[in-house]
């Protein structure tokens, strides 16, 4: 896939529109890795955890903290402008958490999300409010932590609430003025396909938030979006069969918000397993044929590739160590369950709440071909109960415990797709504190967040560690690279930090 954006500049969350977390840059090494050095640090003030990834566009980069933006120089941190609005109160959940994963840029303009679920347009040279759009109904429940995606003059956001029984979505604004264009709500209503598992109003509290910015493949005209766990998230007994169309990557039509296609992994979920990992797009060859595919590492704990242009499931392979819910995955995609569920008075599952994968970033190698990420091994006691939906209240219907006697093990995974095994596993040695993502290069570098609060880099080919810097406090966000004038860069958030690093 050709991409429209220029080498050196990171506009997008991911970097480009594949999702892939790949740069292009080849000034950092595997060779001269050793000498890199952090160059400035960017604090937030009062920002909690950064989970932004900076974009990069011009020399400029974007910051983001909830309801904070930041213009910085992106040689040396110098701070522009910023733009500011006071956390929102009376939110809940996620919503309250002080989240925000970055901007969209579109020439002069600048779009966040705000934790109430506004769209702003700022003006990207002076941080001034060009427009400021409520995008939900107000219903307490609903937030937004994730990065608005650009797609063909259109903003494409997201909300979270899943866990708190909001009617998930995805919605189109058209850039220049902000009028919504189309909006895809992921739980069907009364009488459309798939509202057979949602009875009465169920519908308006199915969870199936659409939590972390979406892929889109310009030549098949096609987005592509996951979306969340089916809630109440523990207690399926009012939700019978799939629950469509939670825990799913769906592929979307961008200019009418269509379904052209969808994919679930984990029907009638009653894990928690959001299905927002980053749906990443692969061309290559797959058994002896040039395919297109989407690749992801689910938080259920299986590997899948699907073929991107019909959503036709190719395969899934295991890579959970602790892996209970399921016996593996049937021909068609089907999860074979057992019988491990949440209960009244509790039950061990793995992988355990917070999923054997997550949001933070996993990474894709054309050079390489490999694909990395994180994986964490860990069950949690869950537990079920019945709950009626109340506004302003979660809507777990009770809720899953991390597994005090067995402490969570993180790995970094090489996954190749040639052999549906691993080229290499890169075991991590801290407590899994680190909600870090996983970044690579052209040089053949991979660039994560390592379990012992540092930043380190590995080579890709081997796993092979070359760098590390102690970053002194946990990263619960996903490295990127850039260049200005000639100089790479590789930057990364850790606590409410953002540090940058470049060779001497
Ligand atoms: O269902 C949802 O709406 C929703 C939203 C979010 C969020 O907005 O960040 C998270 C989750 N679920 C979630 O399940 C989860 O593990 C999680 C971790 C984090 C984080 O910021 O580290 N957010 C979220």
């Amino acid at each position: 896939m050709a991409s429209a954006f220029k080498k050196g500049e990171w506009p997008t969350y991911n970097g480009d529109y594949t999702g892939k977390r790949y740069s292009g840059l080849t000034q950092i090494t595997p060779d001269n890795v050793k000498q890199l050095r952090a160059v400035w640090v960017f604090h937030s003030r009062n920002a909690g955890t950064l989970e932004v990834t900076p974009v990069v566009v011009n020399g400029v980069m974007y910051v983001t903290a909830s309801n904070d933006a930041y213009a910085l120089n992106a040689e040396d941190g110098q701070i522009l402008w910023h733009y500011s609005r006071p956390v929102s109160d009376g939110l809940i959940d996620d919503a309250a958490g002080h989240i925000n994963r970055g901007v969209a840029v579109w020439g002069d303009r600048l779009y966040m999300e705000t934790d109430n679920a506004h769209l702003l347009c700022l003006d990207a040279r002076s941080g001034h409010l060009i427009w400021d759009i409520a995008y939900t109904d107000g219903n307490k429940n609903y937030g937004a932590t994730s990065a608005p995606l650009m797609v063909k003059g259109k903003v494409i956001v997201g909300t979270s609430g899943g866990d708190d029984g909001v009617r998930g979505f995805i919605a189109a604004f058209d850039a220049q003025t902000g009028a919504e264009v189309w909006r895809r709500w992921t739980i069907p209503a009364p009488g459309e396909f798939g509202s057979s598992s949602w009875p009465g109003n169920l519908y308006l509290h199915g969870g199936g938030a659409s939590w972390m910015p979406g892929t889109f493949d310009p030549e098949l005209n096609t987005l592509y979006w996951g979306t969340g766990n089916a809630a109440p998230d523990y207690d399926g007994t009012g939700r019978p069969g799939d629950d469509l169309y939670t825990a799913c990557v769906l592929g979307l039509d961008p200019d009418t918000g269509a379904i052209k296609w969808y994919f679930q992994f984990t029907p009638h979920d009653l894990y928690d397993f959001d299905g927002v990992e980053t749906p990443v797009l692969v061309d290559r060859i797959y058994d002896g044929q040039p395919r297109k595919l989407l690749m992801e590492a689910n938080r259920n704990g299986f590997f899948y590739i699907l073929d991107r242009t019909n959503g036709k499931f190719l395969s899934a392979t295991r890579f959970a160590e602790k892996l209970n819910w399921a016996k593996g995955i049937d021909p068609q995609g089907r999860p074979i369950y057992t019988d491990v569920k949440p209960t009244a008075e509790g039950t061990l599952v793995c992988p355990g709440e917070v999923g054997a994968s997550n949001w933070y970033s996993p990474a894709y190698n054309p050079g390489t071909q490999l694909f990395y990420f994180l994986a964490l091994d860990e069950c949690s006691v869950n537990s079920s109960k019945p709950q009626e939906f109340e506004e302003g209240k979660e809507f777990y219907a009770t809720g899953g415990r991390r597994d005090p006697n067995a402490k969570g093990k993180k790995r970094l995974m090489a996954f190749d797709a040639s052999t549906h095994s691993f080229a290499w596993i890169y075991p991590q040695v801290g407590n899994a504190q680190s909600w870090g993502g996983v970044m690579t290069t052209a040089a053949g570098l991979v660039f994560f967040a390592d379990d012992a609060n540092s930043f380190e880099a590995v080579d890709a080919r081997t796993g092979k560690s070359l760098w590390h810097f102690n970053t002194g406090q946990p990263q619960h966000a996903s490295p990127m690279s850039y260049a200005v004038n000639g100089k790479q860069y590789v930057a990364i958030a850790a606590g409410d930090d953002l540090f940058t690093f470049a060779l001497p």
